[in-house]
């Protein structure tokens, strides 16, 4: 952790002086090598409305999610997830993701991506004019049979469809892996299943792939012996990394990561969410924490966190729950 601050400090002051940031790690064991810049700049992929509101217990209403996905398109984010086009008696919060498809007031340069499961979802997803879309399997077999009701291999070859359908059609895809640092089923997952997925994912042809620690239970430890597993499969600019909070580790885990040169970050404004197959797993680390901390790095996102905090107090409002972001606790928007 000395090592961290002082790599904070450094990126501080060294911003502040207009010179270009080099980080001096002694964390070489690790996989950080000495002289590995930060990035300049950070992609922020947004999941608030899908990932943040799927695990809602009550319905939330159409047209909140509607003017969620509205007010964050106002805040510079680049991608705003917008929902999942998955079972309805599995996800019954997403059921109305073609309403809110139709609803949403695209922002010219800003994507909106959705989940796809299936061929289904996917048909379903173009029909609603997506413009791309994630699919998502897991390194662990328990959770992808309680998340998607099939195996790990069986989902690839459900996502070999996909792909050959999203390339006729034009559209981009994104891979997320789930249980990157840990399974509610299986405990441990070993580094080399993450690195295995990941590949097979990026072999098929997704540009992206995000790494979810479902259930937050990385440390920055865990996070360098699995992105160091990854890296040597999938090529680092073409990695993000999707931290979930449980343990409070997720800012320390996203700054291991951009030190290992990933400059795409998944969030989820004002903290919301969970996945409904992974009990007890908290929310996203919250956007407005991110780009706190990546501004004070210096690192460009292009989101404006007044607005990005005025989105995150209105949900919170309307939801009636308390933010989970600090920064937003601390500026008391609510
Ligand atoms: C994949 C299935 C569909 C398999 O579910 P299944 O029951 O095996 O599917 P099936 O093919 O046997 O179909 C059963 C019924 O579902 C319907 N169906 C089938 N597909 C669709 C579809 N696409 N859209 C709408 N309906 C669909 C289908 O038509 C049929 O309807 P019925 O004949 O009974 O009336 C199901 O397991 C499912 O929807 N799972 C989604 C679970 C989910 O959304 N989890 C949360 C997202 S993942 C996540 O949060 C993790 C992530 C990405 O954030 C990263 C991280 O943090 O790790």
């Amino acid at each position: 952790m000395a090592t961290v601050m002082s790599l904070v400090n450094r990126r501080i002051l060294s911003s502040a002086m207009g010179q270009k940031y080099v980080a001096y790690s002694s964390a070489a064991k690790a996989g950080v090598r000495a002289g590995q810049a930060l990035p300049e700049k950070v992609k922020i992929v947004e999941v608030g409305p899908r990932d943040g509101l799927q695990n809602e217990k009550t319905i939330v209403p159409t047209e909140t999610k509607i003017h969620l996905i509205d007010m964050l398109s106002a805040t510079g984010l680049p991608v705003i997830e917008a929902t999942s086009f998955v079972s309805p008696k599995w996800v019954p919060q997403m059921a109305d993701q073609v309403e809110v498809m139709k609803g949403i007031g695209r922002k010219p340069g800003v994507s909106y991506p959705v989940l796809t499961p299936n061929l289904k979802g996917f048909q379903a997803a173009l029909k609603a004019g997506a413009s791309e879309v994630a699919i998502f399997g897991a390194a662990s077999e328990l959770f992808s049979k309680k998340n998607i009701n099939c195996s790990v291999e069986e989902s690839l070859q459900r996502f070999e469809v996909i792909m050959k359908a999203a390339k006729e059609a034009g559209v981009p895809v994104r891979g997320y892996v789930s249980c990157v640092l840990g399974c509610p089923y299986e405990g441990k997952v070993a580094p080399e299943k993450v690195a295995h997925v990941a590949k097979r994912l990026y072999s098929m042809g997704c540009y992206e792939i995000s790494l979810g620690d479902t259930i937050g239970v990385g440390t920055p430890g865990s996070m360098i012996e699995m992105l160091e597993a990854v890296s040597k499969e999938v090529p680092v600019n073409a990695l993000a990394v999707h931290c979930h909070d449980t343990y409070g580790q997720a800012l320390a885990n996203i700054l291991i990561a951009l030190q290992m040169g990933i400059s795409v970050v998944d969030s989820s404004v004002a903290g919301l969410g969970g996945c409904p197959y992974a009990q007890g797993a908290s929310g996203n680390v919250a956007t407005e924490d991110v780009v706190y901390m990546l501004h004070g790095l210096g690192i460009q996102t292009g989101v404006d966190l007044s607005k990005l905090m005025d989105a995150g107090a209105y949900i919170c409002r309307t939801l009636n729950r308390k933010t989970s972001s600090k920064v937003a606790q601390a500026n008391c928007k609510l």
